[in-house]
This record gives structure tokens, sequence and C-alpha cells, in this order.
């Protein structure tokens, strides 16, 4: 069995795989690790290496390898377009390797919606063609939140394609449009065979693309990250 480690800007999301593609969910912060089980750990970070160290102390696995996974130039027929591929964030990075695995010699839109939405577009050659890096839902709210003195926002949430009629519906709604036009606006700019989405707010962002040939992946990631699994 291997633990993999999914290290993102929010949350840390794990996952036991016995090989590639297939995996249990595995909650960091409630459940318990059979250490003896676990071979060795596959792990990829966007956040900050402080991160890694508390979780390296959080598992009792001192004596497994910890494998760190990170964007490179070429790897699995995945060809980055970064002339610095290493500033690519991996998750992105994840996300294309996982698209490829899923969805072999398909041209894909491959949106990661998280604290940051990202788009990449990966053609069926495997050439990385470039992407987008913009605030996520969540994160749109706040900014506007923080940065004025009236705006505010509430727990509920509620966002609809639709005009709002109080602050915390224009807020809302007005974010979801935001993010729903930067996909539209990216599908026209380039489309694809397919669009695949992932992260947090996925679930909410669907209902919305259903005019897409979308398919919901939400371990892309982690199909990404178990392909090196004895690689
Ligand atoms: N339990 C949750 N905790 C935090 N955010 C959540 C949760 N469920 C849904 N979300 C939504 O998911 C988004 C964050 O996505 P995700 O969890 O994929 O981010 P992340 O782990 O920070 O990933 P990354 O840093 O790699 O973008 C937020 O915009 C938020 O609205
Ligand atoms: C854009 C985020 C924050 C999305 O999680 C991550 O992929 C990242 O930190 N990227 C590094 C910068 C880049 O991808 O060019
Ligand atoms: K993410």
């Amino acid at each position: 069995m291997y633990l993999l480690l999914d290290i993102g800007n929010t949350r840390t999301k794990a996952m036991l795989a016995a090989q590639a593609g297939q995996f249990i969910p595995f909650d960091v912060e409630k459940d318990e690790l059979d250490s003896a089980a676990v071979q060795a750990v596959y792990y990829a970070a966007v956040a900050g290496q402080d991160k890694v160290q508390a979780l390296k102390k959080q598992f009792t696995l001192a004596e497994q390898p910890w494998r760190q996974i990170e964007s490179e130039a070429y790897r699995f027929g995945i060809r980055n377009c970064y002339s610095q591929p290493h500033l690519l964030g991996v998750d992105r990075w994840l996300a294309m390797l996982g698209s490829n695995w899923l969805y072999p010699n398909t041209d894909c839109v491959v949106i990661d919606a998280g604290t940051a939405v990202t788009i990449d577009w990966l053609g069926a050659d495997g050439q990385h063609q470039g992407g987008w890096i913009l605030p996520g839902l969540k994160l749109q709210q706040q900014s506007v939140v923080q940065k004025t003195a009236k705006v505010f926002n509430a727990d509920t949430h509620q966002a609809r394609l639709a005009h709002g009629n109080d602050t915390v519906s224009c807020l809302q709604n007005g974010c979801l449009a935001s993010v729903l036009g930067a996909i539209a606006q990216g599908w026209q700019l380039k489309p694809m065979s397919k669009m695949v989405l992932t992260g947090g707010d996925a679930g909410l962002l669907q209902g919305y693309l259903k005019a897409y040939p979308l398919d919901v992946q939400p371990h892309l990631l982690f199909n990404g990250l178990s392909r090196f699994i004895e690689s």
C-alpha cells in the first residue's frame, strides 16, 4: 500500500493506493494509519515546506521513503510548456498527468477549482499548451470583503447564476459568474474534446457547465500522482 498526499493551499488530501488509479480515501485528520502496511509515501505540495514537515511529524513513517513529485519538463508523454518547468504548480502538472491517464490521446481543458482556479490546455499529443491562474470562488469573495468597507458575506453559500438583490447574493453570484465567465472565455479561445474538472468547487460549478463535454474527476490529481507508483 502507498500513501498519496496532495498538500494544497487550503487542505491536505490523502489516499491509500494499491496501484495506479485504485485508491481508498484517507482522512488525515481522523483516520488511523497502519504504518506497517505503507511501503512508501508519494506527495506533492503547492503549499510551503513547513506544511510538509508537519505532516512528516504527524505520521510515523520515518522508515518509509517519502518521494516528492515535482513539475518536470517531460513525463509519461506530457510536455510542460513552461521554459522553467519546475515553476508550474505541481497540482496543475498532476491534473494534466491524471487527465492524460484517464483520457489518453485526447485533447482536454483541465480545470482545478481550488483556492485558485487553474485552467490548462493539454493537446492530444501530450503537449501542454498553456493555462490560466485566477482567484477561486472563496478567495474572490474574501478579497472583496477584505478590501472594502461595506461588502460583507455570510457563512451560507447560495451562489446562483442570477442577479443578486442584496450584498451577499450580489457578491456570491458575482464571483460565481466570474469563474464561469473565465471558463466560457477559455473554451471560446480554444475548445477541446473534453473538459475535465476537479477541486473543492467542482460540485458547485458542474451544474452550470452542462453545455460542455464535461467530466468531473474528484480524484484527478491522485490519478496523476499514482502514476508514479513503482515508476
Ligand atoms: N471542506 C472544505 N474546506 C475548504 N474548502 C472547501 C471545502 N469544501 C469545498 N471547498 C471549496 O473548495 C475551494 C478550495 O478547493 P480545494 O480544497 O481544492 O483547495 P486546496 O486544497 O487549497 O487546493 P489548492 O491549494 O491545490 O488549490 C474553496 O473555494 C471552497 O469554496
Ligand atoms: C496556482 C496554484 C496556487 C493553484 O493551486 C498552484 O498551481 C501554484 O502555486 N502554482 C505555481 C505558479 C504556476 O503554476 O505558475
Ligand atoms: K487544487
